[in-house]
């Protein structure tokens, strides 16, 4: 039976959940704030954690940073409102395993449970074999899109990717970097051996050498066992490095030597151990500003940088938007033993115009929590997030002009009263969900009503 730790401030909201995941088997706890969870992670094992973003002693990204240092395998998924789906995506990075959107749908959070469950099933078989194939048979499947942006970029995947070249993937988190190396590393002369994926940016710098280069018994407290590091775990294939920027200086000194001179070092050993791994490593951030800064090895960026790729935002990707977005409906579909089978035009149009943030990602989220919520047998408009359904309208460089005297708060207030309006009149002029809708507390949506002269 798995072991849910539940961290949310709202008791009721926790009770509910709690019982519908003890009723799918699942042995579900409750802690309601930040100090809570920090004690019953420390005393108990969870096998999945499940945590509000806004709690009342802490910010959701600190106290995923905490737990992360305490059990850094621990899947954590993150229960946030669709205003904070920035963050949320920077979560992602800092090594969350997913997110969930509030309100939650207790299906949705299952399924993404059991994702969350399987995949550390996956990695322990991993750590257990040594190998791991790229994903299930059928459960990785990638979707190529015919934007010209995206043709081009896959004309390099063919070329480099039977070269034993290292490769730097660069795009913003959820562009699909991680399965553009799964694909390389597929198509590779490696692809009978382990692929194996390291969030570097999940990694604090106690851990990242012994995760990377494995460590000896007794080399420091805690270090009970012989442990094998990913090099050697991924040896003959290829090792992702996912955020590779974030590793520190120590560490990137002992990866440059990994990759050119083939060989590693164990935390606290005193043999060299031979090497054989193609590296691919991503960043979402501009790593030569890095190395300008002095925060990124110079020989370690034109080490890895032998051939780069960059993954362009979704919003970039035109038609492919559509392509991804039937994609994700079948696997939702198969996910939720669901049978919807169209998604209509006006949806399409609104992904069209919509900037996804968290990218392909966030797509699939969308499709899977509509899919969820969908009565009809084609997609609707209805399910979708407010930020989709009704998007700002962005004045046009025209009218910026003509307003050039209009000051920007102003504008941005027009938009506030717009925003607060339209929830208004989705939830027939109820306060507490219009609030709750628009995550700030009751009091601030008085005091905005009283402001922009709403009549309620
Ligand atoms: N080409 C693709 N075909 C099908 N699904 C995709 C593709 N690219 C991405 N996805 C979906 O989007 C999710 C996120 O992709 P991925 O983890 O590769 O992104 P990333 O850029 O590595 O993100 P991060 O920087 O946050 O680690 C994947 O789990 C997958 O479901």
């Amino acid at each position: 039976m798995s072991k849910v730790l539940i961290i949310d401030d709202d008791p009721t909201f926790c009770v509910m959940l709690k019982s519908f995941l003890i009723k799918k088997d699942f042995d579900a706890y409750e802690v309601h704030n930040a100090k809570q969870s920090i004690k019953a992670i420390q005393q108990q094992d969870f096998d999945i954690i499940l945590t509000d973003f806004r709690l009342p002693d802490i910010n959701g990204l600190d106290l995923l940073k905490s737990i992360k240092n305490i059990v850094p395998h621990t899947p954590v998924i993150l229960m946030t409102s669709y205003a904070n789906i920035r963050t949320a995506v920077n979560a992602i990075k800092m090594g969350a395993y997913e997110y969930v959107t509030k309100p939650i749908n207790p299906d949705e959070v299952l399924a993404t449970i059991n994702n969350a469950l399987n995949s550390v099933e996956e990695k322990r078989s991993l750590a257990k074999t040594g190998t791991r194939n790229t994903g299930a048979p059928g459960s990785f499947q990638f979707i190529s899109g015919r934007s010209a942006v995206f043709e081009k970029i896959h004309e390099h995947i063919e070329l480099v990717a039977p070269t034993n070249m290292s490769i730097l993937i660069h795009g913003e988190s959820g562009t699909g970097k991680e399965y553009v190396s799964r694909l390389i590393h597929q198509k590779s002369k490696r692809n009978d051996r382990p692929f194996v994926a390291i969030d570097c940016g999940a990694l604090s710098d106690e851990l990242a050498a012994s995760e990377l280069f494995g460590h000896v018994k007794g080399s420091f407290t805690g270090a009970t066992n012989e442990k094998k590091g990913q090099f050697e775990v991924a040896a003959g294939g290829t090792l992702f490095l996912d955020e590779i920027g974030n590793l520190s200086y120590e560490i990137q000194v002992k990866l440059l030597r990994a990759t050119q001179e083939r060989k590693i070092r164990k935390v606290g050993g005193n043999t060299d151990i031979e090497v054989d791994v193609r590296l691919i490593a991503a960043t979402n951030e501009d790593l030569t500003k890095a190395v300008s800064r002095g925060e990124f090895r110079e020989d370690l960026y034109h080490r890895i940088n032998e051939f780069q790729l960059k993954i362009p935002p979704l919003r970039k990707r035109g038609a492919d938007i559509k392509e991804f977005a039937y994609h994700f409906l079948k696997i939702s579909n198969q996910e939720l033993d669901t049978d919807i089978q169209e998604i209509d035009e006006e949806v399409i149009d609104k992904f069209l115009n919509y900037s996804w943030p968290g990218n392909i990602r966030e797509l699939k989220n969308v499709l899977k929590r509509a899919v969820l919520l969908e009565k009809n047998p084609s997609l609707g408009a209805a399910n979708l997030p407010d930020e989709i359904r009704y998007p700002m309208e962005v004045d046009s460089p025209q009218s910026v002009e003509d307003d050039q005297g209009i000051a920007l708060r102003t504008v941005t207030e027009k938009k506030e009263k717009e925003m607060i309006l339209r929830t208004l009149e989705q939830v027939k002029y109820n306060k507490s969900k219009a609030a709750r809708i628009l995550n700030i507390d009751r009091k601030t949506l008085y005091n905005k009503i009283k402001q922009f002269n709403i009549e309620v």
